[in-house]
């Protein structure tokens, strides 16, 4: 069974402490991200979607419970072997596009792998670059591409090392309906045709509609989920759970 599960999530609670006293941002998440779904996360406003994917990265410690990726559990995982394991495992894609102006399409997707001394293949970066759709514009520089592409580029970036998980967040934030459609289609055939698990945060219902399930938080806590639900449908639960 294991081979078929990418993220397991056990018990999860996160506690922030600050001077107003503690928030319980994350109050005992368990969940399973089997191999090749792609999952949205919803919730309101301060109900833990950011929180949840920065522990199920390893981007944060949880107070309580466990994380593994692949079988890893990464709590037994020292910071080096931690920040190896998400180099070569996982993926990141954010709101902002955290492109280089200065360097070309080729060279921004390439840049994590040189950062970290590794050899660059030409094959692999034109590859991702062609995954996204945008194998003839490598040599464009970010300002010289759409909003669209940029997150195309940051896609093919997190895509580079061939990651067993990509996690998103609020990736079609910035973007206009059309541009965020295209983003949101190459995500689902991230899952659908390479078999690489997405998980995603959003506050968009259309979004999460592109995902084969999406999960809803609130105060912290899984309260619901849906499978292969349309706009209507997910935007119908969040308002209940906004009410
Ligand atoms: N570093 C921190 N210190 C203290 N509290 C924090 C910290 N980070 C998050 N929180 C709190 O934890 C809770 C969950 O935050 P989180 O950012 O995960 O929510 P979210 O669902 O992603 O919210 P949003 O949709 O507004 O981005 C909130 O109450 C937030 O204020």
């Amino acid at each position: 069974m294991t081979e078929n599960v990418a993220v397991t999530l056990d018990g999860i609670t996160r506690t922030y402490k600050s001077r107003a006293g503690e928030v319980h941002a994350l109050r005992g998440v368990t969940h399973t991200f089997v191999r090749g779904s792609f999952t949205a996360i919803m919730g309101p406003s301060g109900s833990g979607k950011s929180t949840l994917l920065q522990v199920a990265a390893g981007l944060d410690r949880p107070t309580r419970g466990a994380v593994a990726v692949g079988g890893r559990p990464l709590g037994r995982l020292d910071q080096t072997a931690l920040t190896k394991l998400r180099r070569t495992s996982m993926g990141f894609v954010f709101q902002s596009y955290n492109l280089l102006d200065a360097l070309t399409a080729y060279d921004n997707v390439a840049l994590p792998a040189r950062l970290a001394g590794q050899p660059v293949r030409r094959d692999a970066v034109l590859g991702a670059l062609q995954q996204v759709g945008l194998d003839g514009l490598a040599r464009r520089r970010p300002p010289e591409l759409s909003g669209g592409q940029q997150q195309r580029v940051a896609i093919a970036r997190a895509l580079h090392s061939s990651p067993d998980v990509l996690f998103a967040d609020e990736p079609t934030g910035a973007l206009d309906r059309s541009s965020g459609r295209q983003v949101l289609e190459l995500l689902r055939s991230v899952a659908d045709e390479q078999g690489q698990t997405v998980v995603m945060v959003t506050h968009d219902p259309l979004a999460a509609s592109y995902a084969h399930s999406t999960l809803f938080l609130a105060d912290g806590q899984v309260v619901g989920r849906l499978d292969r639900a349309d706009a209507t449908r997910i935007a119908a639960f969040m308002s209940e759970l906004e009410r």
